[in-house]
């Protein structure tokens, strides 16, 4: 039936203000009713449709992301949006596009590829003399990686040998490994790309440098001279990633001029001498930084998409307990649904406030670095790592126990989870490996107590390495299940653990002659006491939120309730650590855990709610399981019917392979 809310007595057991929520989940109430307009905006337009999607060919299916970018392009430009209404945009339309490398290339490097912004301010400008955008007319993309070389970017090999006879540089690429393989947007549509290369002067090589290379003709968009490129080849899933042209590059002496090095933390003279500037090289790296804080935000929108769509699912979902032909329970009664479910919950929040965090320390990195001032630098750089590893490692496995938590429905793509989960899962690996990032974190950990005798303090979110003496010392003292609700107590709990985790690696470091050589044999540990300190992170910034003001009847509850959820699971999930360092005895660990089941109790009834809070569109959520009206079985049943294997009874192939079979089957059975 249409028009009936089957979740209505689900909403009705809210226990807390859902506007108000809303605002805190968007955070502000400004990003709410821009988040709003742009979501509905996109789910009222057709062309945004994504039904589809994962049913197409791949070459139908990248032309049709073509038309819907080009369409968004017109849209902004029509509508005069601003850049915050064309990030929601680019959010709310849902498909992975050249665009997006561009796009994170546009921000950091605007002095580059400035024309995208030029495009807005033009608009609201310059009305009258015409917009400059035709003319300049570029697609960038991030050329890096290479076939036989990824994360160690020292190892690249393509050459950027500068040849002072003509003030140019000679770009090649001299082995099968160093063509550029991944970069996205490269396959098809860029038009120029940032490339790192080695940069080699007077038979000198001075490593990685990058550089503005053009790749294609602004007239009819063929490769130029000496420039092989192409796509990788389908990856993953249906549909899901395969909307981009991650793309292979490779260069044949191709010869471009002297100013298109990136000069930023050294430069090349016209007579080829290579000047290095007063900086640190990691400059090179901070469009890495960049992206990673922008993939940590982006963590809490898909894995609170996945926990949307499970969570209204099983309430709709019934298995069991009928008496006397009643009706059977919500699977989200049992408490091992509640148990799997409402930490991804908990997490989709918390990542949301960490994003949050996480974006204000970054804005504070880059006005810092405008300033010369380089000093948080390692900081922002071990924070973006650490984050970016532990979100979307959480995330990708958290979409796919969200489709567990659906049972075999989640398996069908009508479910939005098949392509939800083939979409995120490559953040695991792309701008940076997760193991890779957290070692970096180790890293930074070791250097940490390795200085903390000397005078320079710890500061920022390393700072409770300060307070070392108290930590490896400390116990708790106290035995109720409700202790574990005080901030204080939860802090100081995964203080502990991850102070008493880096010191023990450091220690075991330290019993090897080289310390590189021991930081290697202990990388799984390593690994381990990085994960505790970001872990750490997130649970201090999730109480840090719950420190401000935070208006409307019953949202602080809620959220406290959350964070104890968060905090209490992780303590569950890693009792070994928490245990294993002697911070808790296993008596408390188990109270803590009576705890975090009562936390699950409170939860239940405001469960719907605290989805709704999202304030997602179905269009968005893409899923039949997920509706906000809760009418799943009538829609599944109708998407069926759409497949286009039910386009005909008799499917295509039944006389040449199906009726064959069918007859021999008869002939033998009549001569049995
Ligand atoms: C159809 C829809 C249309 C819509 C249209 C609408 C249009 C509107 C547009 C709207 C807006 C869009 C918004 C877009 C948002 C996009 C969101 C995300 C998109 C995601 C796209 C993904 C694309 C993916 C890209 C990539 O993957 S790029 C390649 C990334 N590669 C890596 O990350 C490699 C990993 N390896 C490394 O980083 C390093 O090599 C290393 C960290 C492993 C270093 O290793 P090594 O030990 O060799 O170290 P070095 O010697 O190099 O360095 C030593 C010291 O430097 C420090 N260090 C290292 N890295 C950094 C750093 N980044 N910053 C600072 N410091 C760094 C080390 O720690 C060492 O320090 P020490 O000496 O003190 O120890
Ligand atoms: C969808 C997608 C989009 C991408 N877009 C771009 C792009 O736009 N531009 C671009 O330049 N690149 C892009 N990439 C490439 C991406 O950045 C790399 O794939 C990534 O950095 C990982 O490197 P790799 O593939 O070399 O993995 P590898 O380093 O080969 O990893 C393989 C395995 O080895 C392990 N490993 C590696 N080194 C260590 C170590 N030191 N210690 C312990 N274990 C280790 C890893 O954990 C992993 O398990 C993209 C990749 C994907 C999947």
């Amino acid at each position: 039936m249409e028009g009936v809310d089957y979740l209505a007595d689900e909403r009705k057991k809210a226990q807390f203000d859902v506007d108000e929520m809303k605002i805190v989940w968007a955070g502000s109430r400004h990003a709410f009713e821009v988040s709003d307009r742009i979501s509905k905006l996109v789910a009222n337009d057709p062309g945004f449709s994504k039904e589809e999607r994962t049913m197409l060919p791949r070459k139908e299916l990248f032309k049709n992301t073509l038309r819907k970018a080009a369409y968004a392009w017109k849209l902004i430009i029509d509508l005069h949006l601003s850049e915050e209404e064309a990030e929601k945009l680019r959010c709310f339309i849902d498909e992975p596009a050249f665009i997006d490398a561009h796009w994170v290339l546009t921000s950091c490097l605007t002095l580059i590829f400035a024309y995208a912004k030029l495009l807005l301010w033009a608009q609201r400008n310059n009305r009258k003399g015409g917009c400059p955008w035709p003319t300049r007319c570029k697609f960038g993309c991030y050329a890096q990686t290479e076939l036989g070389h990824g994360s160690n970017v020292r190892g690249l090999e393509t050459t950027a040998t500068f040849d002072p006879q003509t003030d140019e540089f000679v770009i090649h690429s001299p082995t099968l490994t160093s063509s550029k393989w991944w970069p996205g947007g490269l396959g098809k549509v860029s038009t120029h790309a940032v490339v790192y290369a080695r940069l080699i002067t007077d038979g000198k090589d001075h490593g990685i440098n990058a550089f503005i290379i053009q790749l294609r003709s602004l007239e009819d968009h063929k490769p130029l001279p000496g420039i092989t490129i192409g796509d990788i080849g389908t990856k993953f899933g249906n549909g899901a990633y395969n909307t981009v042209d991650n793309g292979v590059l490779r260069f044949d002496h191709v010869r471009i001029p002297r100013d298109q090095m990136l000069m930023s933390v050294s430069q090349v003279t016209k007579v080829g001498k290579y000047v290095q500037f007063d900086v640190p090289r990691q400059l090179l790296y901070v469009p890495m930084v960049d992206v990673r804080q922008t993939i940590v935000a982006d963590a809490s929108t898909a894995l609170s998409r996945a926990v949307c769509i499970a969570t209204r699912y099983s309430a709709v979902r019934r298995q069991f307990g009928s008496q006397n032909g009643g009706q059977e329970i919500q699977v989200i009664d049992y408490k091992t649904q509640q148990s799997r479910l409402f930490p991804l919950l908990a997490s989709a929040y918390a990542f949301r406030f960490v994003g949050e965090w996480l974006k204000r320390l970054y804005t504070d990195v880059t006005q810092r670095l405008q300033a010369k001032d380089f000093s948080t630098v390692p900081e922002v750089h071990a924070c973006t790592a650490g984050l970016k590893s532990l979100t979307t490692t959480a995330t990708a496995d958290g979409i796919e126990e969200c489709r567990k938590l659906c049972g075999g429905h989640g398996y069908l793509c009508s479910s939005g989870l098949p392509e939800l989960f083939a979409i995120y899962v490559p953040a695991c690996t792309y701008e940076g490996d997760n193991i890779v990032l957290l070692l970096q974190v180790a890293r930074y950990l070791m250097k940490t107590v390795s200085q903390l005798g000397s005078r320079k303090k710890p500061v920022g979110t390393i700072a409770y390495m300060g307070k070392l003496e108290h930590l490896m010392q400390c116990r708790f003292d106290v035995e109720q299940a409700k202790d574990w609700l005080k901030p204080s107590v939860i802090l100081e709990a995964f203080e502990a653990r991850a102070a008493r985790m880096s010191v023990a690696c450091a220690q075991n470091i330290s019993k090897f002659d080289n310390p590189e050589e021991g930081f290697a044999e202990l990388a799984a540990d390593l690994v381990e006491a990085a994960l505790a300190h970001c872990q750490l992170i997130v649970v201090s910034k999730f109480i840090e939120k719950l420190q401000q003001d935070i208006p409307g009847k019953g949202v602080k509850q809620q959220l406290e309730v959350l964070c104890g959820i968060y905090a209490l699971f992780l303590l569950h999930k890693h009792q070994g650590d928490f245990l294993g360092t002697g911070y808790i005895t296993s008596k408390q660990a188990s109270v803590a855990n009576e705890q975090l089941r009562a936390l699950y109790s409170q939860l239940r009834p405001n469960a719907i709610s605290l989805v709704d809070a999202f304030n997602y569109t179905d269009h968005f959520l893409g899923s039949i399981l997920g509706r906000y009206d809760g009418n799943v079985y009538p829609k599944l049943y109708e998407a069926a019917w759409k497949d286009p294997l039910n386009e005909s009874d008799v499917p295509d192939g039944f006389h040449e392979y199906i009726r064959p079979l069918l007859k021999q089957q008869l002939l033998q059975t009549a001569r049995l």
